[in-house]
């Protein structure tokens, strides 16, 4: 497995034992990631203690892997902390190898969640009853100040309840408060510093050093989740699923005996997986929005009246909407580009010995998509580095989606939840800027873009100003 050929991808040398931990910022590797970039080129190799990496950057590059060479460049690696924290006992979905278990997941998930969805609107249902709650909320906050972070993490959890079991929380419900908290700590943990020790280092794995408590935590998500599953076959009426979790039960049944991959250790798994990839991601990147938003007032009030025109007297937007809104879109769009949710995508792996570029992989190696350096290329934008929706726009101010938008990554392994990600996002954000003003404090001081580091990145806190819309 960590065997590097003649022409491996080139990289600094390594020192034994860390390999090549000290030769970035193991709490943000962003700027040292770049530089390594400009020194050796789009392909180039770091040691993980002793395990390579082969980090690859720039559109064309991640095209011919995760694209063209998709069956090379579509595993996942295991062996490492998340995969000991959440795999105990199935392989779920985001971390399950590439084969044809993950599949025959992979093509369940997506058609439950699509059936779900456009077709009979339901997925649209649940978000717009969630939001409901929001602005319930943020119309007794009118006049204050506050910090979205919660809310919009409980929010985007709910959402994703909603179509698992069909059940959302209140806001200081102990169980939302758990699941958000779970999400940010762990993720948090298993990228930062921690993470990279206990993954470079197999002889500290013991050691009561700070990583100990995501294992602690994921064992008590993957209990509650277990116990969702049973409590919710007591009331189930198999053929008639009302959402993720008996839609996987009738699937199971159906299958019986067949030795397919499903079984209920695995749909634990894959629930804990879907609201672990839902919540943080989504809360992130409407965070990021609403940064921007405050910070650039002009674009908010273009975005409503854009939003009055096309929803005239109608009482709530629907997602088909957004073709009738090209600046809308193309804020949105833009804000995904900048918040940067998942800057190193998720790990992949080499399923057998390949090549990329000249380079020779062998198999195993872990591969990391460094989607930043495709979102920020220069080349690909038009304004690279600011915030411009026009980055999303021609020169008739139609919407366009050029190539290098990738913040679900591409390929096989390409986000399972954009759609409902993508609904999420316009629902929310046209439905809170047609009634609200949100204003940057007077007393915030100068705004900090620079989002914090991890696996899904975040902005920094800030508060927010609430005004009813029309009011002075
Ligand atoms: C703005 C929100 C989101 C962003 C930016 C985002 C981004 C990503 C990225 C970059 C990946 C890795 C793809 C790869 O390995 O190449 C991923 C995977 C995944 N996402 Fe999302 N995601 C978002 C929301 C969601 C939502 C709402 C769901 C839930 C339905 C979800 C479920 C998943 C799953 C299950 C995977 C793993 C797919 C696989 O391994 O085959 N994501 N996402």
């Amino acid at each position: 497995q960590n065997r590097r050929p003649k022409n491996f991808p080139p990289g600094p040398r390594p020192v034994p034992i860390l390999g090549n931990l000290l030769h970035i910022n193991l709490r943000n590797p962003v700027a040292d990631l770049e530089k390594l970039a400009k020194r050796y080129g789009n392909v180039y190799s770091l040691l993980m203690g002793s395990r390579p990496m082969v980090f690859i950057n720039g559109l064309q590059t991640l095209k011919e892997a995760l694209v063209n060479k998709a069956a090379d460049f579509s595993g996942r690696p295991q062996g490492l902390m998340a995969n000991h924290a959440i795999q105990e006992k199935a392989p779920g979905m985001v971390l399950a190898d590439y084969n044809s278990g993950w599949k025959e997941q992979r093509r369940f998930g997506l058609m439950t969640l699509r059936n779900f969805g456009l077709g009979k609107q339901s997925m649209e249902q649940r978000i717009l009853r969630e939001i409901d709650c929001i602005i319930k909320l943020l119309d007794n906050s009118v006049g204050k100040t506050i910090n979205p972070q919660v809310l919009f993490h409980s929010a985007a959890s709910n959402i994703i309840c909603q179509v698992l079991f069909a059940r959302r929380f209140d806001y200081d419900d102990e169980s939302i408060k758990f699941f958000t908290h779970y999400v940010q700590k762990t993720s948090k943990l298993m990228t930062g510093f921690w993470g990279m020790i206990y993954n470079s280092i197999p002889m500290v794995r013991c050691l009561p050093l700070p990583f100990q408590r995501v294992f602690k935590l994921f064992k008590m998500a993957s209990e509650k989740w277990s116990k969702t599953v049973i409590e919710n076959k007591k009331t189930r009426v198999p053929g008639k699923p009302r959402h993720f979790i008996d839609c996987y039960l009738d699937e199971m049944e159906k299958r019986g005996d067949d030795g397919s991959s499903f079984s209920e250790d695995q749909l634990v798994v894959y629930v804990l997986d879907l609201h672990f990839a839902a919540t943080d991601t989504t809360a992130n990147t409407l965070l990021t929005a609403f940064l921007y938003l405050m910070n650039n007032p002009q674009i908010q009030e273009r975005c409503q009246r854009e939003i009055d025109k096309v929803l005239d007297g109608r009482d709530q937007p629907s997602f088909e909407d957004r073709h009738q809104m090209p600046y809308v879109q193309a804020v949105i769009h833009e804000t995904q580009r900048k918040a940067n949710t998942v800057p190193l995508s998720v790990f992949h792996c080499t399923t057998r010995d390949t090549e990329l570029m000249g380079y020779s992989i062998p198999r195993g190696t872990i591969i990391i998509p460094n989607l930043s350096s495709v979102l920020f290329e220069e080349g690909q934008w038009k304004y690279p580095h600011e915030f411009n929706p026009e980055n999303f726009l021609n020169e008739k101010g139609e919407f366009v989606k050029p190539e290098a938008f990738i913040p679900f990554s591409a390929g096989r392994r390409i986000c399972l939840g954009e759609t409902l990600a993508r609904m999420e996002l316009f629902l929310v954000l046209v439905t809170l800027l047609r009634k609200f003003k949100f204003i940057w404090p007077e007393d915030a001081g100068e705004p900090d873009f620079t989002p914090l580091f991890g696996v899904t990145q975040a902005p920094k806190p800030y508060r927010m100003k609430i005004q009813l819309r029309g009011t002075p």
